[in-house]
C-alpha cells in the first residue's frame, strides 16, 4: 500500500506560519491584509469554495470581502467592479471565482485584475513571469501540489513528471513549476496517444483532467508519487460521491505516494491563497516579501 499524502496536516502549519506573520505587520505597520473575493451567479460547488476561501482568511486575522454578482451580470458590471478593487487600499489581493456565465469574457476580466493583487497568478504578466523564472504570483492549486511534491518527495530533480490536462490554472503552470525543480515534464492531455503507457513512465504523475477516475492502478509506474487534483462529484449507491481524476484504491495499491480527494490538493489550494494574500500585501507596502516561509 501506498503512503497517504494527507493536504490537510501540511496545510495547517503554512497557515500557522502566516497567521504569525500578520500580528507584527498588524502592530508595527498597522496593515491587515485584504482578500476580494468576487462570486458570479449561485453554483452551489463556487459557493463552497468561496466560503472556505472567505473563512481560512478570517480565522489568520485577514479581511474578507466577498462580492456577489447576479449570473445576469454583463461585462461592463463586473469591469466595474474589480477596477474598485483595483484602487481600494484596504484590499491586496483580488480573486474571481471561476467558472464565470458564458455572457463574460474570462480571459478580459483576468487582464482587469492588477497583476500586484492577482492572487490567483492568473493574469498573462504573472503567468508570464513564472515562465521565465520571475517573480511571479503563482497559481494557488500548483503550488500547493508542488509543496506537497517537496515535502513528500524531497529533491525533484531528474525526475519524470507527466502532468495530465493542460489548464491555465492547473496544467500548464504545474509543468512549468515542476520544470523549474528541473523535472523532465511531458504535458499530457485528451488528444495524447496510449494516456496509459505515457503516465507508466512517470515518477511523479499529476492528474488534472476532471474525467472522475481516469487513472486506474495499470496507469501507474510502481512506487511512483500520485498527485490527484480532481475534484468529480458522481452519484453512486443512490449517494453523491466526491472523486478525482485517480482510481484511489486501485492507484494505492501502486503507487509510492498518493493524495486522497477530498483531503489532497484542496485544503492545499486554500493554504496557497492565504499564502499569496500575504505575499501581495508584502510586496505593495514594499516590505520584504515572506519568502522564507517556503521557498518555490
Ligand atoms: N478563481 C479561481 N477559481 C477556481 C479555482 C481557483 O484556484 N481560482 N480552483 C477551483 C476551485 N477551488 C478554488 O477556487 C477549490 C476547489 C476545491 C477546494 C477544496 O478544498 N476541496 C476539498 C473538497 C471540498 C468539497 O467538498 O467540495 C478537498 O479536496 O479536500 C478548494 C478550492 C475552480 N475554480
Ligand atoms: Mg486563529
Amino acid at each position: 500500500m501506498s503512503k497517504l499524502i494527507d493536504g490537510e496536516k501540511l496545510a495547517a502549519p503554512l497557515c500557522n506560519a502566516i497567521e504569525e506573520r500578520l500580528a507584527p505587520l498588524r502592530q508595527r505597520q498597522g496593515i491587515t491584509p485584504g482578500l476580494a473575493v468576487v462570486l458570479v451567479g449561485g453554483d452551489s460547488a463556487s459557493e463552497r469554495y468561496v466560503r472556505k476561501k472567505q473563512v481560512r482568511a478570517e480565522a489568520i486575522g485577514m479581511n474578507s470581502f466577498v462580492h456577489r454578482l447576479a449570473d445576469s451580470v454583463n461585462n461592463r458590471a463586473l469591469l466595474t467592479l474589480i477596477e474598485q478593487l483595483n484602487h481600494d487600499p484596504q484590499v491586496h489581493g483580488i480573486l474571481v471565482q471561476l467558472p464565470l456565465p458564458p455572457q463574460i469574457d474570462a480571459s478580459r476580466v483576468i487582464r482587469a485584475i492588477h497583476p500586484d493583487k492577482d492572487v490567483d497568478g492568473f493574469h498573462p504578466l504573472n503567468a508570464g513571469l513564472m515562465a521565465t523564472h520571475g517573480n511571479a504570483l503563482i497559481p494557488c492549486t500548483p503550488l500547493g501540489c508542488l509543496m506537497l511534491l517537496e515535502h513528500h518527495h524531497g529533491d525533484l530533480s531528474g525526475q519524470r513528471a507527466v502532468v495530465l490536462g493542460r489548464s491555465n490554472i492547473v496544467g500548464k503552470p504545474m509543468a512549468h513549476l515542476l520544470l523549474r525543480q528541473h523535472c523532465t515534464v511531458t504535458i499530457a492531455h485528451s488528444r495524447t496517444q496510449d494516456l496509459a503507457a505515457l503516465c507508466r513512465q512517470a515518477d511523479i504523475l499529476v492528474a488534472a483532467v476532471g474525467r472522475p477516475r481516469l487513472v486506474t492502478g495499470d496507469w501507474i509506474k510502481p512506487g511512483a508519487t500520485v498527485i490527484d487534483v480532481g475534484i468529480n462529484r458522481i452519484e453512486s449507491d443512490g449517494r453523491t460521491r466526491l472523486v478525482g481524476d485517480v482510481d484511489f484504491v486501485t492507484a494505492s495499491e501502486v503507487a509510492g505516494a498518493i493524495t486522497p480527494v477530498p483531503g489532497g490538493v484542496g485544503p492545499m489550494t486554500i493554504a496557497c491563497l492565504m499564502l499569496n494574500t500575504l505575499r501581495a500585501t508584502c510586496r505593495q507596502h514594499d516590505i520584504p516579501v515572506a519568502d522564507d516561509i517556503v521557498t518555490n
